[in-house]
């Protein structure tokens, strides 16, 4: 069902789009921030509230039910004069941190909320890492809480993020002292006070600073205006012109649109963060936020350009058309990145377009499977509900509806169609057909669970659920124990496998019973295999060897990496094709099977076999590549699936024959970050290194966290920012203020590491802020194989 007609015109006016993500730590604010823009854009008639579990993003009752994101939602509105925001709201907790990945992949600029209290927090570290080159803005949001700090807050955001800002507003509050009421915002740039009516979320009132009136308002202007006008004047050569000579030097002369044009030139550069504050509980701050998106971040042609895998087709940036391939814009270009299944709607599949326009009906060709298809119905979403439409252009962010679209086009999938044809495909050449936006990158699971039917009678549904929530969410994933025949679902953590436990018992209707949560175990290989060749009636033949990455990598399986094409597939397995030996030359093939296709076959024949698992424990190998030295296949061969079968046997055969001595077993090794009061110090070390077994890499002594975190170049940059001070800190106790703390920088095994968080709160009364993150997969210690042998 689905609801209005949207007309677009061909390539609407790109220069009007913002694709923007919001991301941020769990809990700064995120999810009401966006209802209030949706309301103050005119797309909702009331403002949901997290608290409540009606906002329109949070829509999945889990979301509901637990007050947190957990998928990311889209949404579209228009702001101010012809300013059109496809927004995305990411979640912050760290097990669902593929959502933000995916997000990041298609979005051209992002605004992070940060918790004035809080201020930058671990989560919102690894994200700003996450998005590095995507332009951003930073809201400081809760401004309204006791303890308040927008001025440190400022501080911690340059020396821990490591950036310039353009403070655009500062806090306004009825009291200056203690207890202070934080009542709207004044605007550095345009020297306005801005008040919001606490009871009344639609009104608003504006005022101009006047120095006779309001002296000491005025001076803090002035100096908030001289700070950032001098910042805009060390990276700005336009500016600094226009200083000098239109504005004569004096800084209240700057006019609002010369620093507004800097502060966009430079955040589109990312040479600045423009930064914002306001309570979005309160409905404080969110206009000047929705001005700042248009003002300040890139429209889809100013945006960095998508990454591709093939170099030899060549883009360029043009005006009218935005982005164009291969000097040709009647090629449209999409990336899939997110396939939702709604329970009234069906199957629905979210794409950014690159390039030209999407038609409904129009034929289409997934260049990462390699096979072409027909669109069903076009639309754009209003968080969870789409709008009809029938076309999507460059810039825009749509929705490929239709009940087999997800067998089509999967998470990660490029596609490409004919900008004016119906069927025009056919009339690409073979670099294009082949030309892929870069996948995104699905983070390693380390945690896993057994999933069994509550009868026999359940297999089914079971299955064809596990089938469901892995395609939407491809950072879980589904094995099956070869050895006990048990289905095991594997995922980024605890939370994020109780949530897929959740969605498949109440939300997919599957009678299920979940095992104990343990970490994701699996095996790779310490020596190479023979080469080993196999051949079957209908002319086939393959010869294939299996060796470990490491040994591939440092060449010392006897090959030069160099003279092999090398492919990545899942659990950092790869698939390597020696070119020297491969009969006809990839880029005259003549087969009716193009290439890629048998490339992909081959590649899913590796990721099958390595699945399978390895003779030790029967865990998925990791870090192995399968290497193809030479094939012979018949001159008519169209059946992808003909050449899957018999390469799918060797690899079999060939992991077989390897002697389980050649296996050993890899668990997760997180790296862990620990801030704490020094007084837990003796026994957050001791705990880490005794129960944890973990590697103490540094402890950091200096209590002002942002001399440790910042280098001097970012320290000086926030010395020389004029920050005004913070009234609400003020009404904190002396001792709250006084941060005596350590950063503990660990290393440990993540079978060590469960429950870990209510051993940290017990050890430092919950004052400790920890952050885990995956850092790779280690061999664990013989004996200790034995132990998870037994189940121990
Ligand atoms: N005092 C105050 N509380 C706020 C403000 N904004 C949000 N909150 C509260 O903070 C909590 C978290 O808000 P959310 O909007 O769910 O935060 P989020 O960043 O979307 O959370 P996740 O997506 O789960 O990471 C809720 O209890 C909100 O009511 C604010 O401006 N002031």
């Amino acid at each position: 069902m689905l609801k209005l007609r949207i007309f677009l015109r061909p390539y609407s006016n790109l220069s009007k789009f913002r694709n923007t993500g919001i991301i941020a730590h769990i809990d700064a604010g995120k999810t009401t921030t966006t209802e209030r823009m949706l309301y103050y854009a005119g797309k909702t008639k009331r403002m949901g509230n997290v608290d409540h579990g009606d906002t329109v993003t949070d829509f999945l009752p889990q979301e509901r039910a637990r007050g947190i994101t957990i998928q990311s939602a889209t949404t579209t509105f228009n702001w101010g004069k012809g300013g059109c925001v496809n927004l995305i709201d990411t979640p912050g907790h760290a097990d669902f941190s593929f959502e933000v990945m995916r997000s990041l992949k298609v979005i051209d600029g992002c605004v992070t909320i940060l918790d004035a209290v809080a201020a930058v927090e671990s989560q919102t570290e690894k994200v700003w890492k996450l998005s590095k080159g995507i332009p951003k803005i930073c809201f400081i949001n809760k401004m309204d809480r006791v303890g308040a700090g927008f001025s440190r807050t400022v501080k911690e955001i340059i020396t821990k993020l490591q950036t310039r800002v353009a403070i655009c507003n500062i806090p306004l509050f009825s009291n200056t002292t203690q207890d202070a009421g934080f009542q709207g915002v004044i605007d550095i740039i345009n020297d306005k006070i801005i008040k919001w009516e606490s009871e009344n979320p639609d009104k608003y009132a504006v005022h101009d600073i006047v120095q006779s009136v309001d002296p000491t308002l005025y001076e803090e202007v002035l100096n908030c205006r001289t700070s950032l006008i001098e910042t805009l004047g060390e990276i700005d050569e336009i500016f600094v012109e226009h200083f000098l000579e239109e504005a004569e030097a004096d800084y209240m002369k700057v006019s609002p649109i010369e620093i507004m044009q800097a502060i966009r030139r430079n955040t589109i550069k990312n040479t600045i963060v423009p930064v914002l504050c306001g309570a979005s509980l309160k409905n404080i701050g969110i206009q000047p936020l929705l001005d700042a998106i248009v003002s300040y971040l890139p429209n889809p042609t100013e945006a960095r350009l998508p990454e591709l895998n093939n170099s030899a087709v060549p883009i360029t940036y043009d005006e009218k058309n935005g982005l164009v391939f291969d000097h040709n814009n009647n090629i449209c270009v999409a990336l899939a990145f997110k396939v939702i299944t709604d329970t009234i709607r069906g199957l629905m599949v979210f794409i950014r377009v690159y390039s030209g326009q999407l038609r409904n009906g129009c034929t289409v060709y997934n260049t990462t499977t390699q096979t072409k298809f027909k669109l069903g119905k076009l639309a754009i979403m209003n968080a969870n509900v789409p709008e009809e439409t029938d076309v999507v252009s460059a810039g825009q962010i749509g929705v490929l509806t239709g009940s087999t679209i997800a067998e089509k086009v999967a998470t990660g999938d490029t596609i490409i169609s004919h900008n004016t044809k119906k069927d025009g495909v056919k009339s690409f050449n073979k670099n294009v057909l082949s030309l892929k936006i870069n996948p995104i990158r699905i983070p390693p699971p380390v945690f896993s669970a057994t999933v069994e039917p509550k009868t026999l009678g359940n297999k089914d549904s079971m299955d064809a659920a596990l089938s469901r929530i892995v395609l939407e969410d491809p950072s879980l994933h589904v094995s099956k124990d070869m050895e006990t025949g048990e289905t095991v679902l594997s995922g980024l953590g605890e939370l994020h496998l109780a949530i897929a436990e959740d969605k498949l018992v109440n939300q997919l209707g599957a009678e299920v019973r979940f095992g104990k949560t343990t970490v994701t175990f699996k095996e790779t290989l310490t020596y190479p295999s023979d080469v080993q060749t196999i051949s079957n009636e209908l002319g086939f033949q393959f010869s294939i060897s299996i060796v470990p990455l490491e040994l591939y990598r440092t060449n010392k399986h006897g090959l030069d990496s160099s003279q092999t094409d090398i492919y990545l597939g899942m659990d950092n397995n790869y698939l390597s094709i020696l070119k020297n030996n491969i009969p006809i030359n990839a880029e005259k093939w003549l087969f009716p099977l193009p290439y890629e296709s048998f490339v992909h076959s081959l590649m899913a024949s590796a990721i099958a076999c390595f699945q399978r698992g390895g003779r030790l424990l029967n865990f998925p190998l990791h870090s192995c590549v399968a290497i193809v030295h030479d094939w012979e296949i018949p001159v008519d061969v169209t059946k992808p699936n003909e050449v899957l079968n018999l390469s799918r046997n060797l690899m079999n055969q060939i992991l077989t024959a390897i002697p389980s001595s050649s296996y050993t077993v890899l668990e997760p090794l997180m790296n862990i970050k620990i801030i704490a009061p020094t007084k837990y110090l003796g026994s957050l070390i001791q705990d880490l290194t005794g129960a944890r077994n973990a590697t103490i890499l540094s402890v950091q002594e200096n209590q002002d966290l942002s001399a440790i975190e910042g280098n001097i170049k970012y320290r000086n940059f926030a010395d020389e920012q004029y920050l005004p001070p913070d009234p609400t800190m003020a009404s904190l106790n002396a001792s709250d203020q006084i941060v005596d703390v350590k950063i503990i920088n660990a290393r440990a095994p993540l079978r060590n590491l469960m429950a870990y968080n209510k051993t940290l709160r017990s050890i430092t009364q919950g004052t400790a802020e920890l952050s885990i993150d995956y850092h790779d997969m280690e061999k664990v210690p013989e004996e200790q194989v034995q132990m998870i042998l037994s189940g121990a």
